[in-house]
Formats: C-alpha cells, sequence, structure tokens
C-alpha cells in the first residue's frame, strides 16, 4: 500500500473524532458506536487523562474501539503511543510537538497515516518534511479537553497557513462545535476534529450529523 492521497486525507478528516475513555459519559464502545452510526470520517484513539485505562485493559479498549471502527470503515489513529499502533495494525498515529520526534514515526509506521501538530508556519513546514500525512492545528477556541494547551489563537492561524502556502491536509481542533465549524472551514481547514462537542452530546449521532454542516 502506497501513502495516501491528499484529496483522501481531506475526504478522511472533514468530522474527525477524538476520544477515551476520560471523555465518555457511557462506556467508549457505546459513544464510539453512536459517533460511528452519525458518521464520523476519522476516529483517534486518545486514552489519557484522569482514570484513563491501563496496561492490558488499554490494549483492549483500543482492540474494541478499533473493531468498531472497521465495521464502519472508518480509520482507527493512536494517539502518541507508537508501539501500541504496531502492535494492533492500527490505521495511524497521531504526535505533537513534545511527543516521539515525527520523523523518526514516519520511519516506525511505514505508509500508515501520519498526523503531526502544528502551531505555527514554520512547524508546519517541518512537518510537511517530516513525512506528515496532515496537520492538527489548535487550540483554535478554548477548550477544556486539554490541560496542557497552547495559547488559543482562532481559525486566523489557518488562514496564515494557508497564505504561507501550506498546502497539507489541515484539521482544526480545540473547541470546536456545530456553531463555529464553518469558520474554521472557512479560514482553510479541510475539516474539524473534536472531543466533546461529540462525546457529551446528548445525542451523539446528531451532534456528528450537525457537524457535517459545515458545507453546503
Ligand atoms: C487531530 C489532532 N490535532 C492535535 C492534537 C494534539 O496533539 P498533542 O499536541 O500531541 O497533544 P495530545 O493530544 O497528545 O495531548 C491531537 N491529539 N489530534
Ligand atoms: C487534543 C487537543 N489538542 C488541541 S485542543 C485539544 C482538545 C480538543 O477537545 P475539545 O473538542 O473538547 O475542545
Ligand atoms: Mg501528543
Amino acid at each position: 500500500m502506497s501513502r495516501i492521497s491528499s484529496a483522501r486525507m481531506k475526504e478522511l478528516l472533514r468530522v474527525y473524532f477524538v476520544m477515551g475513555s476520560a471523555n465518555c459519559v457511557k462506556a467508549p464502545e457505546d459513544t464510539l458506536q453512536a459517533a460511528l452510526t452519525g458518521g464520523v470520517t476519522l476516529f483517534q484513539f486518545r486514552e489519557k487523562g484522569t482514570g484513563c485505562r491501563e496496561g492490558a485493559e488499554r490494549i483492549e479498549l483500543a482492540r474494541r474501539l478499533q473493531k468498531l471502527c472497521r465495521e464502519h470503515n472508518v480509520p482507527f489513529i493512536v494517539n502518541d503511543d507508537v508501539d501500541l499502533a504496531l502492535e494492533i495494525d492500527a490505521d495511524g498515529v497521531h504526535v505533537g510537538q513534545d511527543d516521539e520526534e515525527a520523523g523518526m514515526v514516519r520511519q516506525r509506521i511505514g505508509n500508515r497515516l501520519l498526523g503531526i501538530s502544528a502551531h505555527t508556519i514554520e512547524e508546519a513546514v517541518k512537518a510537511y518534511e517530516q513525512g506528515a500525512d496532515y496537520i492538527g492545528v489548535g487550540p483554535i477556541y478554548p477548550t477544556r479537553s486539554k490541560d496542557d494547551a497552547e495559547a488559543v489563537q482562532g481559525p486566523g492561524i489557518i488562514k496564515a497557513m494557508r497564505e504561507a502556502n501550506i498546502m497539507l491536509p489541515i484539521v482544526g481542533i480545540g473547541g470546536i462545535t456545530a456553531a463555529n465549524s464553518r469558520e474554521v472551514v472557512e479560514a482553510g481547514a479541510d475539516g474539524v476534529a473534536v472531543i466533546s462537542a461529540i462525546s457529551y452530546a446528548e445525542d451523539v449521532a446528531d451532534s456528528v450529523r450537525q457537524l457535517h454542516n459545515f458545507k453546503a
């Protein structure tokens, strides 16, 4: 299998659900099942934070969520943990600036999907050189889901990246809801990555459907 095309990656980024057990009101399997029914296009297993699963329990949870994604043909991305991604044969990995060096991650994962967090134009250029298939840019708006998040930048950072000729697929993240997703895409993002607007929604499937409405 060769590297994913930029066009296909952009389609997958449309509504990207990021989740771990710390983000769920119900069982993570139930939350993900509802989100898949609603039409998420990509999923990231981000098992961190208070009370998160560890060791064998973490791997078993990853496998159960991966199975659900496979049943819906939705690629399964692992946050931070390259060893776990390789162990369970995940579809890809997402790493940030403080994680394992992204160029090394690219070598380790072959043609699997690689997402890299970028907060500046310089980091976006470097992510391209390191072999990113997409960059995650944020927090765009204030978020309660990441204690160590960088400063909020607004959609303007995505516009600035596009004006600087960053052509990589971009997903905005941080505080994104159905009410503000359109301005993120209008700034140049190909899609939105979301934790709480999906995982804490009263009707999870419907929250995903609403997040799809940023384009006609
Ligand atoms: C799609 C997407 N974009 C950005 C991030 C943040 O990654 P990182 O900066 O490594 O922070 P953690 O998520 O690991 O706490 C992401 N996870 N996904
Ligand atoms: C993982 C991550 N990276 C930047 S902001 C963020 C948290 C996004 O969560 P929410 O969609 O609940 O604001
Ligand atoms: Mg990380």
